[in-house]
């Protein structure tokens, strides 16, 4: 069945939702997580449907040390079509690596894109990468360059574009002009981090208007984290702004281990919960009749299945002995489980 407003919606309601829980989300994770349950972890949110997926980093494991294995997560992952697969890389050693594991002749991993990252701030880009942004910047640029001549795409991310947790209020500036040297490099797109999650509706406008002086919002995705809450309200200000690229954490997993009290990303099922409303329920249940919902068109965002989306979530946040973040995983998961108790009365009946 096609969803309600499926034939109503606009060519242009598509919204690419890009899954960065197996490395924003874990990254940050104290215990060692076996490459097995990262993979499990990666192979199931292809199967909900998410079609754009960070899977892992590599970054120096003294540094990150949760993402030592990614090598190995790789040659795991059961490749879903039309799924792009993606690594995060600091710089040219973490670039070859990738290569390396391309150019093998046997089972070469899904990769076909890689995000390179600097920062707003020089502080925070020394804490997180030994490097001023200039000196980043210079760094990336050959990195970049090779990947692009092997045939890979190369997004960007600028991390701090709010506050930074080591100096402060951060110039929208110089925001900006940080992205712009992304995209010259030859970033098909920049992701704005609001790494701490200090974001607001009117602290995120502040950004785009600036940012979106001389970069178009074909170029701009943002990446909140949801500290204080207004992930989904920032995403809806970048929305009405133009802005059709969001990243997003499954169960709401992750943290930046350099943005010390960051929680993490913006829980997926959140986000495809806001974007789709009870659309994104597929059959679990009718809508409430006691409540006619009024919707607009709803967006776009691929072929996402919200319950498979929620089990993941719950699923990994078990492995991880906690409870998922996401609301509406919360809210589908109960719906589901009353759908259940619901039928068995019934059959009891019969
Ligand atoms: C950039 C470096 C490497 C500089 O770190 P450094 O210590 O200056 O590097 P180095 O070149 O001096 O090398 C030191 C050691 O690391 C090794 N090394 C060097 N590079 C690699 C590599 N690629 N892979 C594996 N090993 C590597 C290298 O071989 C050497 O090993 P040793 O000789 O001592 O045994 C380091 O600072 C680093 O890896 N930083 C990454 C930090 C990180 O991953 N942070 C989290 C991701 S960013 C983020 O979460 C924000 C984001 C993107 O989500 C958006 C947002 O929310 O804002």
């Amino acid at each position: 069945m096609l969803p309600r407003h499926s034939q109503s919606r606009p060519a242009s309601s598509f919204v690419k939702i890009v899954e960065v829980g197996p490395r924003d989300g874990l990254q940050n994770e104290q215990r060692p997580i076996s490459p097995a349950i990262k993979a499990e972890l990666i192979n199931r949110l292809a199967r909900a449907g998410m079609r754009n997926i960070e899977v892992g980093s590599f970054v120096s494991p003294k540094w990150v040390p949760q993402m030592a294995g990614t090598s190995e997560v790789l040659s795991l992952i059961e490749p879903v079509a039309n799924a792009s697969y993606s690594v995060l890389v600091p710089n040219q050693k973490g670039l070859d690596d990738v290569l390396n594991l391309l150019s093998r002749n046997s089972s070469p991993p899904p990769i076909t894109e890689i995000a390179v990252f600097t920062s707003a701030t020089d502080a925070f880009s020394k804490a997180n990468t030994n490097a001023t942004v200039a000196e980043s910047l210079a760094r990336l640029a050959p990195v970049v360059r090779v990947a692009l001549d092997a045939g890979l795409r190369v997004r960007g991310y600028v991390s701090v574009i709010i506050t930074c947790p080591y100096s402060g209020r951060v110039d929208p500036r110089r925001v900006r002009e940080v992205a712009r040297e992304l995209l010259k490099m030859g970033c098909y797109e920049v992701s704005l981090g609001d790494t701490t999650g200090a974001g607001t509706p009117a602290s995120v406008r502040a950004v785009l208007e600036e940012v979106t002086k001389d970069i178009s919002v074909s170029q701009l995705a943002g990446h909140f984290h949801d500290t204080n809450g207004t992930a989904l309200a920032n995403i809806k200000t970048a929305l009405d702004f133009g802005l059709r690229a969001f990243d997003a954490s499954v169960g709401g997993l992750g943290g930046c281990p350099y943005s010390p009290g960051a929680t993490g990303n913006v829980a997926t099922e959140d986000v495809v919960y806001a974007l789709m409303g009870e659309d994104s329920y597929g059959d679990v249940g009718e809508p409430y009749s006691d409540s006619p919902v009024v919707q607009g068109p709803a967006w776009d965002v691929g072929p996402v299945s919200l319950p498979l989306l929620a089990d993941t979530g719950s699923w990994i946040s078990s492995v991880l002995t906690r409870e998922t973040t996401s609301r509406a995983g919360k809210a589908l998961l109960a719906r589901k489980e009353r759908e259940r108790r619901l039928s068995e009365s019934a059959q009891a009946k019969l």
